[in-house]
C-alpha cells in the first residue's frame, strides 16, 4: 500500500498556488480528461492556447466564495509511487484560521513565494503557523521563476532571508525549490532553465518525502470512543464482548501489552485487538481504528484513555496552550465559559488569562491584551471542570490539541495546541531554609553527592547504575536513582529528543538531583545527556552550591550497544521509525574529562557498580564544591 501524504499549501491566489496545484494535478495525469476539456476550452474561449490551470481549482473557488461552508477544499491525487491529498486553504484575510483547521494533520506544508516579491509578511506568518502547528516537513516553493530570468541569485537571496526567519522558528526539515508553476520547471519534471538547480522537482520530492518516522509510535495512547458492552449484541457468540474503540493517538498495541486506564489508574492487559471489520490485528499502529478487548472488568467510559503504565499523558485541568481564535463573531474573553471538546473528551473550560497575543508577522509577543479577535494567535492559560488526559502539542498531536466551541451558537470558535501543565509560577521567591546542610540528621554519612552517568542508548547507565544504587543502600548509605528513561514519564514528560528538549532534560534532572545531593544523599543520575555544555552547566551549579559533581563517563562502544539493543531501538532508529536517534542521526559528545570511565571491560555489571561505590567513597574525601580529581581505581593507579 502506498503511503499517503497529507499536504498543506500555503500562499495566495497571486502567488500561484492554484495553477501549482492544477499543475501537479496536471503534469501527474492525475486529472480526468473531462477536466481537462473543459479547461482546454475554457482556456481558448478566453483567448488562450495553453490551459490555464487555476482553473482546475477554481470550481472549488467558486463554491467558497459562495458561502463559508467550505473554508478548505481537499484534492486528491496519485502516482504509482504514492497518494496524495493537498489542503487547499484559501488566501486572504481567512488564511490563518483554514490554515489551522486545514493544516493540523498535514505531513508536508507547501510555501509558495513570488520570486518577484521575496519573502514577504506573508511567507513569515505561513512559516510561523506551520511551525506552531508542528508540521513536520516544510517546503518553500520560490515560484514564477520565469519572470525573473531563471536567476540563482534571486533564489539564493530568498531562500537566505527565509532562512534566517526560520532559524528562530521550530522547524526540522526546511527544503527549497526555485519553480514556475506556469511552465511547469521543477514542479513534476526537472527544469531545463535553471541548471544550476542540483535538487529534485517538486513532486519528486513529494514522493520521497520520508514520513514514518513522523509518527509517534513511543507513547501509546488510546482516547476511547465508544464502549461496546455485553449484551448490547444480538449475535449469542458476542454476548460476553467488551471491547473499547477508538482511533489509537500514538504508539503501538498488542494483545500482551501491559496498559493503564486513566482517569480511573487501573492496570490490566490487553486480551485482543480487533481491528475494522472484525479482523483480529497483531499489533495497531498510530492512526488505526481499533478495539480492544482488556483481561479484567473495568469501568471504562468514553472520554477515558488507555497508555502504557510507564507512560502516561499529564492528568489535570490547568493547561496552558497556543489559542487559534476562529471567529469574527465574538472575541475570546477572559473569564468566558466554553465547551472544550479534547480527543474524545468534552467538557466545560473557561480561560483564565491571555499571557499574550502574538504578532505572527513579527513574532512580538504582547502582554497587555484583554482579548482575542478573529484571527489571532495567543498563549493563554485555561482551567477545565473535568480533568483532562493530555500531552504537549509538540509530542503528539492528537492528545495536544483541543477546540472551544461557544456553547451558545454551538460554533467553534477556536483552535488550541497545548504547551503544558499550567502551573502557578508568579511571583515565586526562594525560601532559605531554617536546617542547615550539616545540621541534617542524613542518612548515612551525610556526604551527598551527584554521580552522573552519560553514554549512548544501551551503554549500560541504568543496568550499573540500579546495582550501583542497591549496594550503597546496602552499606547504608542513601543513594536514590534518577533514571532518564522513568523521568520521562513524570517530571520530564513533556520532553522530546530535541537537541533543546535533551538540554532541558538535563538542567531540570540536574535540579532534582542537586536538591537530593544537598540533602546528604547519593544521587545517581542516569541520562545519555549528550551535550557536553549542558552536563557542564550541571557541574557548574553543584561547584557553585558546595556540592560534589563526580561524571562518570559509561564509555561502550556503538557497535556493542547496537548489538545488545535492549529496547530494540536502534533497530528501529536505522529502519527510520525513530529520528534523531543519539549515535544514529543524533550526536553525543563524550566528557572530555570524566572522574571515572566505566567499559565493559571492567568485566561486567557487577565490576562497573563496585567501581562506582568506589568512587563515593573516594569522593566523600575530597572537598564539596572543588572540581573534583579523576577517581584512581584501586590496583588500577594509572588508570
Ligand atoms: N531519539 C532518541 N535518542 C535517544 N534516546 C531515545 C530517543 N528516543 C527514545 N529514546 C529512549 O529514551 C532514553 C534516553 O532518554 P534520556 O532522557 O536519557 O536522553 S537525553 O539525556 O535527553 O538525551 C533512551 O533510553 P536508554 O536506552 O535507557 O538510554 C532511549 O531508550
Ligand atoms: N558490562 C556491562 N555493563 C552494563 N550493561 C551490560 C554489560 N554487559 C551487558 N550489559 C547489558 O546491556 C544492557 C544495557 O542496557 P541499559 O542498562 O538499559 O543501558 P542504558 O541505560 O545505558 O540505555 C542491559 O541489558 C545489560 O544487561
Amino acid at each position: 500500500m502506498s503511503e499517503l501524504l497529507r499536504i498543506a499549501t500555503a500562499g495566495s491566489v497571486d502567488d500561484g498556488k492554484s495553477t501549482l496545484i492544477g499543475r501537479l494535478l496536471y503534469d501527474s495525469k492525475a486529472i480526468f480528461a473531462d477536466q481537462l476539456d473543459a479547461v482546454a476550452t475554457t482556456s481558448k474561449a478566453r483567448g488562450s492556447d495553453a490551459p490555464d490551470l487555476a482553473l482546475l481549482t477554481d470550481g472549488l473557488r467558486a463554491e467558497r466564495e459562495q458561502g463559508i461552508t467550505i473554508d478548505v477544499a481537499y484534492r486528491y491525487f496519485a502516482t504509482p509511487k504514492r497518494k496524495f491529498i493537498i489542503a487547499d486553504t484559501p488566501g486572504h484575510l481567512q488564511y490563518t484560521r483554514n490554515m489551522v483547521t486545514g493544516a493540523s494533520t498535514a505531513d508536508v506544508a507547501i510555501i509558495l513565494i513570488d520570486a518577484r516579491h521575496g519573502v514577504l509578511e506573508q511567507s513569515r506568518r505561513h512559516a510561523f503557523l506551520a511551525s506552531l502547528l508542528a508540521i513536520p516537513h516544510l517546503v518553500v516553493c520560490i515560484n514564477k521563476m520565469d519572470l525573473v530570468d531563471f536567476s540563482e541569485e534571486v533564489y539564493e537571496e530568498i531562500r537566505s532571508e527565509f532562512e534566517q526567519f526560520a532559524a528562530k522558528l521550530e522547524v526540522r526539515d526546511l527544503s527549497f525549490i526555485p519553480i514556475s508553476a506556469l511552465t511547469g520547471d521543477n514542479v513534476v519534471t526537472r527544469s531545463q532553465a535553471m541548471g544550476w538547480y542540483t535538487g529534485s522537482a517538486l513532486l519528486d520530492h513529494l514522493e520521497n518525502l520520508h514520513i514514518a518516522s513522523d509518527r509517534n509510535l513511543i507513547d501509546v495512547r488510546l482516547p476511547v470512543q465508544y464502549v461496546i458492552r455485553p449484551h448490547q449484541s444480538r449475535d449469542a457468540d458476542l454476548h460476553d464482548f467488551r471491547g473499547y474503540a477508538g482511533t489509537l493517538a500514538g504508539g503501538v498495541m498488542k494483545a500482551g501489552d501491559e496498559v493503564t486506564v486513566l482517569p480511573l489508574g487501573r492496570t490490566t492487559t490487553v486480551s485482543a485487538v480487533w481491528g475494522p471489520g472484525g479482523t483480529k490485528l497483531e499489533e495497531a499502529f498510530t492512526g488505526q481504528a481499533v478495539t480492544v478487548e482488556l483481561a479484567d472488568d473495568i469501568d471504562i467510559a468514553r472520554g477515558d484513555l488507555i497508555c502504557r503504565p510507564q507512560n502516561r499523558p499529564f492528568v489535570g485541568q490547568d493547561l496552558d496552550a497556543m489559542l487559534c481564535w476562529l471567529t469574527e463573531q465574538s472575541s475570546l474573553v477572559p473569564g468566558h465559559r466554553y465547551t472544550i471538546q479534547h480527543t474524545t473528551r468534552s467538557t466545560r473550560a473557561v480561560v483564565e488569562k491571555i499571557d499574550y497575543r502574538l504578532d505572527v508577522n513579527t513574532l512580538h509577543r504582547d502582554e497587555q491584551v484583554d482579548e482575542l479577535g478573529l484571527n489571532e494567535i495567543g498563549r493563554i492559560t485555561l482551567r477545565t471542570q473535568q480533568p483532562l488526559l493530555f500531552d504537549a502539542y509538540r509530542r503528539s498531536r492528537e492528545t495536544g490539541s483541543f477546540i472551544l466551541i461557544d456553547e451558545t451558537t454551538n460554533n467553534t470558535v477556536a483552535a488550541g495546541m497545548i504547551t503544558g501543565p499550567a502551573y502557578q509560577h508568579d511571583n515565586v521567591v526562594w525560601h532559605d531554609g531554617a536546617v542547615a546542610r550539616d545540621a541534617r540528621p542524613a542518612p548515612g554519612d551525610g556526604q551527598g553527592m551527584t554521580l552522573w552517568l552519560t553514554g549512548l542508548s544501551g551503554s549500560g547507565k541504568s543496568t550499573i547504575a540500579a546495582e550501583a544504587e542497591r549496594l550503597l543502600n546496602e552499606s547504608g548509605r542513601a543513594a536514590y536513582l534518577l533514571d532518564g528513561d522513568n523521568l520521562r514519564h513524570g517530571l520530564n514528560a513533556d520532553l522530546g529528543f530535541s537537541a533543546g528538549d535533551r538540554a532541558e532534560n538535563v538542567r531540570r534532572t540536574g535540579a532534582v538531583a542537586q536538591i537530593l545531593a544537598d540533602s546528604g544523599q547519593v544521587a545517581i543520575v542516569s541520562l545519555v545527556s549528550p551535550d557536553a555544555e549542558a552536563r557542564d552547566r550541571v557541574r557548574a551549579a553543584h561547584q557553585a552550591a558546595g556540592l560534589r559533581f563526580v561524571e562518570v563517563f559509561v564509555d561502550t562502544p556503538l557497535e556493542v550497544c547496537e548489538a545488545r539493543d535492549p529496547k530494540g531501538m536502534y533497530a528501529r532508529a536505522r529502519a527510520g521509525e525513530i529520528s534523531d536517534f543519539t549515535g544514529v542521526d543524533a550526536p553525543y559528545e563524550a566528557p572530555a574529562r570524566p572522574e571515572l570511565t566505566l567499559s565493559p571491560a571492567d568485566g561486567g555489571v557487577d565490576a562497573s557498580a563496585a567501581l562506582l561505590v568506589a568512587a563515593v567513597e573516594q569522593a566523600s574525601t575530597t572537598v564539596p564544591g572543588t572540581a573534583s580529581e579523576t577517581i584512581t581505581r584501586e590496583g588500577n593507579e594509572d588508570d
